[in-house]
């Protein structure tokens, strides 16, 4: 790019502007071309039915690596780059029909701002009331996929949903972080009026310690999601909700306190569920669902594969196993694909020593 002159005197406004037109042709043109080739690409897999027959998150993960391999030294970062490519795939798998994608509503939730990061915008959302919906209308196939938060970087694990997978035969097809950001919103515009403050249980934890220091004597009140909270906050002047910035749009509220959650880098991480598995993407994660016969050492015992083959674990948690008192299941999540090797030989040899494996899903690791 030269954005000066020859001699080196900077261009006026209205060449740099048509320096801009003339790039805003060649983009649309190879955007038109991408989307004929991707059209191809369907062909290719041959007379499928619906879009989900279409979605391949592997190679989407692959074409968004490339991308941030290429940005190093632009000047947009690497998420804006990450997110314009997501909006184009999305819209070249939408040229038959959007995916439908189910996610715990209401509108403005962070479980719909996953989705749109994930999928971008050229899809259906489905907003659902629970989270055993959304596994229901996956399993039921009136979602293609669905995305449930399953933990915060302060919060820990979302049990609710980790639960879930012990009787679903859903599969995990991907993984999403999203950085959150809680704001306190009302329809006043004082803090002093500020009475009771509603949210999900899971964001009043993430602000804690802002609560404390600023609306120490409001009554916290935890209700199914932050947008209904938002919209309970609506209807009265000493009522907030802690929420997302899109909720603020939607329900019509103001910004008392921006940026209000305790720890800067405050992730929720989902998964996205679906009814098949996936091939490897090259970089990927695998997620375990072990149970083991009561006597000691058995939880050593069923690890140790992993250990053999040099795999690393990123998280394991325990949960009820609800089959009898004191009997746990484990949730374990190692690096690779379960087609790797060495994956599928530490799953085999855990396999001979538990009462129960079961491979909830090889996804490729979150992007950004
Ligand atoms: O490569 C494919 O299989 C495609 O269908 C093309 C494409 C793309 O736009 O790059 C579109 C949708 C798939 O989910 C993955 C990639």
């Amino acid at each position: 790019m030269n954005a000066d002159e020859p001699n080196g005197a900077p261009l006026d406004l209205a060449q740099t502007r048509q320096r801009i037109d003339a790039i805003d042709r060649e983009i649309q043109q190879l955007i038109g071309e991408r989307a004929q080739w991707a059209q191809l690409v369907g062909k290719a897999k041959g007379e499928l039915k619906a879009a989900v027959d279409y979605y391949r998150p592997e190679r989407e993960a692959q074409v968004l690596r490339m991308v941030v391999d290429r940005n190093s030294g632009g000047l947009l970062s690497n998420e804006e780059m990450v997110r314009l490519f997501r909006e184009i795939m999305s819209a070249c798998l939408a040229q038959q029909e959007p995916l439908k994608i189910g996610f715990l509503g209401p509108e403005g939730t962070f479980s719909q701002q996953a989705v749109l990061k994930h999928f971008g915008h050229s899809i259906k959302g489905l907003p659902l009331a629970t989270i055993d919906e959304v596994f229901q209308e996956v399993a039921a196939g009136n979602a293609d996929f669905g995305v449930v938060p399953i933990e915060n970087s302060s919060e820990g694990t979302v049990n609710s949903s980790l639960d879930l997978f012990v009787t679903s035969p859903l599969k995990i097809c991907g993984e999403i972080e999203l950085r959150v950001h809680q704001h306190l919103l009302s329809r006043s515009t004082r803090l002093e009026d500020i009475e009771r403050v509603y949210s999900h249980p899971q964001s009043l934890g993430q602000c804690k310690a802002w609560l404390r220091a600023n609306l120490p004597k409001a009554e916290r009140i935890p209700v199914s999601s932050n947008a209904e909270a938002a919209r309970r906050a609506r209807n009265a002047d000493d009522a907030a909700a802690i929420a997302g910035e899109t909720a603020a749009h939607i329900y019509g509220l103001k910004v008392l306190g921006r940026q209000i959650e305790d720890r800067p880098d405050n992730t929720t991480r989902f998964f996205v569920i679906g009814r098949e598995l996936f091939p490897p993407s090259g970089h990927d994660k695998t997620s375990l669902l072990m149970s083991v016969k009561d006597k000691p050492g058995a939880l050593y015992e069923l690890l140790t594969p992993f250990a053999d083959q040099n795999l690393s674990m990123t998280k394991i948690e325990s949960r009820p196993a609800r089959t009898g008192k004191w009997e746990y299941v484990f949730f374990v999540e190692v690096e690779g694909h379960v087609d790797d090797a060495r994956v599928s030989a530490a799953v085999a040899a855990a396999s001979a020593r538990a009462a129960e494996v079961k491979v909830l899903g090889s996804y490729p690791v979150a992007l950004l």
